[in-house]
């Protein structure tokens, strides 16, 4: 009888869509856990594909490609260890988000996810049938259970497992982060540990797909709940974690102990890491940006430094009659500290000539929002001007106060292909600032130090579309208004209860009008680094034409 156990445990960034790409990568992988003397290589979920597909998994000859290339792996892998990866599976003319083991040339278990997530960012019941629960497989004389992923986050496939035999637990994951996931799942496979008596082996993706940033923090718990062995959040990691058997079942030997970040600094990697993949997997080498001197496009530019490499970032600052000398000094500032090129377009010819082209038209009526939302347009136009001339692909910066209530111009600085503080909060725009000007890590690849000038974080929002404007002009101070939006978006709380808890009706109110006004400036946004579980995009789908306002608190 078999008494030692050693599972080669890969955390890896698969590139959706490349299939060849990524049985290149698990072939590399299972070669390496051959040479370290491993009895199984284990990949993470839908490994093969790369996740989250959405309906490109619907299409047979996408099926077809992923199947077949699982087959030819298995043949490729048939002298070594025992390899575990993800992809889809056809059975009975259904299709089944699949965990394959591979052993001796052909697939000797073929696990079907029974729990299909379908809530927050999650659609499988509309690709995926669900499948019964069934038993442990054997790899060299041990049986293992593996739920996939959301099967894991309930008791009963574990306890079926746990009952027909299953020895250790593997659970392949496709787990995107938001704030504190790691807690959670934490938590969650403790009780599944508890429950059973098995040891449990978490083992999740990396990388940046679209909005969505899987972050590893895979991990081994023993029977009891102790952790034997954390794997890092966000990077690209493997672990040999070896089993013994005891008189009381299989124990894992303890191994890495990854720190992981606390939450703040986690967001800024998520966000670093959305990014970077977006851009790699897209084929983009460079940015563009638009740099005001205000702390949003001041953290969009480190966030960029730090992902591609200051010299691949470019820094236009684009002045208009309403721009303040410290403006162009911050902006200035900003650019020198993080390295970045920094060019410097006046708008006002461009301006001009657009102001005459209307003014026939326009002849007689008052200057208002229609010209101010023109210098932002034609921003707008340049800087796609540049992205099209050099390769660079725009990025916008409107933080999630703004993009909630539509502070910002449809086709103009809302212009681009991607946004990474999308989901951040203004309120924690400037804890963010603080923090990356304390903090350097060896992942940024942007400099150490004060990156964004002090004076950014200290002076007040504005965007500088008329004389002395700022954003407390139109909006509530952000503490006040972030607080509101954290109840209406992430609590969803009524507006009675947000009065109850001391708000002034009249601006509960006016932020709920914005916030359902806005949704047709949000559909049409880019898309951005997911950091909540209530992402404008999929996670709060709401209707863009929409006359229903809270009336609980009249
Ligand atoms: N339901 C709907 N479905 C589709 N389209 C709809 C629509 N409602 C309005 N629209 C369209 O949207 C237009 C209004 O939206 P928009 O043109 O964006 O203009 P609007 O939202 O009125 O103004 C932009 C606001 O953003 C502020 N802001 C803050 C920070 C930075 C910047 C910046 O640009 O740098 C701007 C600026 O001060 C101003 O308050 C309408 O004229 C109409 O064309
Ligand atoms: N003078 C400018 N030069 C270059 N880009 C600008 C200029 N003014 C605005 N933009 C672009 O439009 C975006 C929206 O402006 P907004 O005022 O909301 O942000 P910000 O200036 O970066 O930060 P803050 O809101 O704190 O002032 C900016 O982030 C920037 O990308
Ligand atoms: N891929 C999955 O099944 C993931 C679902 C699970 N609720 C998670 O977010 O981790």
């Amino acid at each position: 009888m078999t008494d030692r156990f050693r599972l080669f445990l890969v955390q890896a960034n698969p590139a959706l869509g490349d299939i060849a790409g990524n049985l290149a990568k698990a072939r590399d992988y299972w070669a390496k856990g051959k040479a370290a003397g491993a009895d199984m290589v284990a990949l993470t979920e839908m490994f093969v594909t790369g996740y989250q597909t959405q309906d490109l998994i619907l299409k047979p000859a996408f099926q077809r490609e992923a199947i077949a290339g699982i087959e030819a792996l298995a043949q490729e892998c048939a002298d070594g260890p025992a390899l575990g990866i993800g992809g889809p599976a056809l059975v009975g003319g259904k299709l089944f988000n699949a965990w394959y083991v591979l052993q001796a040339g052909r697939a000797t278990a073929t696990v079907l996810k029974h729990h299909l997530p379908n809530d927050s960012l999650f659609d499988e019941k509309r690709l995926f049938a669900s499948a019964d629960v069934a038993g442990p497989y054997v790899v060299n004389g041990v049986r293992i259970g593996s739920p996939i992923c959301e099967d894991a986050w309930h008791p009963d496939v574990t306890e079926t497992l746990e009952e027909t035999g299953a020895e250790i637990l593997l659970v392949p994951n496709g787990s995107p982060y938001h704030r504190g996931k790691p807690n959670l799942r934490l938590n969650l496979m403790v009780e599944r540990v508890v429950e059973t008596g098995l040891p449990l082996v978490y083992l999740n993706m990396v990388g940046g797909q679209d909005d969505q940033v899987f972050d590893g923090s895979s991990m081994v718990l023993n029977p009891g709940g102790q952790l034997a062995v954390q794997m890092p959040q966000f990077d690209e990691a493997v672990e040999l974690v070896t089993f013994h058997r005891t008189a009381e079942g299989w124990r894992a030997d303890h191994g890495t102990k990854a720190a992981l970040p606390p939450i703040g600094e986690a967001d800024y990697r998520a966000c670093v890491i959305g990014l970077a993949d977006y851009m790699r997997k897209t084929g983009f080498k460079k940015a563009v940006l638009g740099l005001s001197g205000g702390i949003d496009s001041a953290i969009v530019a480190a966030i960029a430094a730090d992902a591609i490499g200051p010299e691949n970032v470019r820094c236009v600052m684009l002045p208009s009659e309403f721009t303040s000398a410290h403006s162009l000094e911050d902006a200035s500032a900003a650019a020198r500290a993080l390295g970045c090129k920094l060019d410097t377009l006046p708008i006002a010819g461009p301006q001009a000539a657009v102001t005459a082209a209307l003014a026939p038209l326009f002849e007689g009526l008052e200057e208002g929002v229609t010209e101010e939302n023109l210098q932002s347009r034609i921003r707008g136009l340049l800087l796609m001007a540049l992205s099209n001339k050099f390769g660079e692909m725009l990025l916008t910066t409107g933080n999630k106060s703004e993009m909630a209530v539509g502070y910002c111009t449809i086709y103009g600085d809302m212009n681009g292909g991607y946004n990474p503080v999308k989901d951040m909060y203004k309120t924690r725009m400037f804890l963010t600032a603080k923090w990356r000007n304390e903090t350097h890590r060896p992942w940024m690849l942007g400099p150490a130090g004060e990156v964004i000038p002090a004076r950014i974080i200290s002076k007040p929002p504005s965007a500088e579309l008329r004389a002395n404007q700022t954003d407390q002009d139109s909006l509530p101070p952000y503490e006040e208004l972030d607080a509101i939006l954290e109840g209406l978006v992430e609590k969803d709380l009524s507006v009675a209860e947000l009065v109850a808890q001391g708000f002034a009706l009249a601006t509960v109110k006016r932020v709920e009008h914005l916030l359902y006004l806005a949704e047709y400036k949000r559909f049409q946004s880019a898309p951005g680094v997911r950091l909540t579980q209530k992402a404008f995009w999929l996670d709060r789908r709401y209707p863009i034409a929409n006359r229903w306002r809270d009336r609980s608190a009249g």
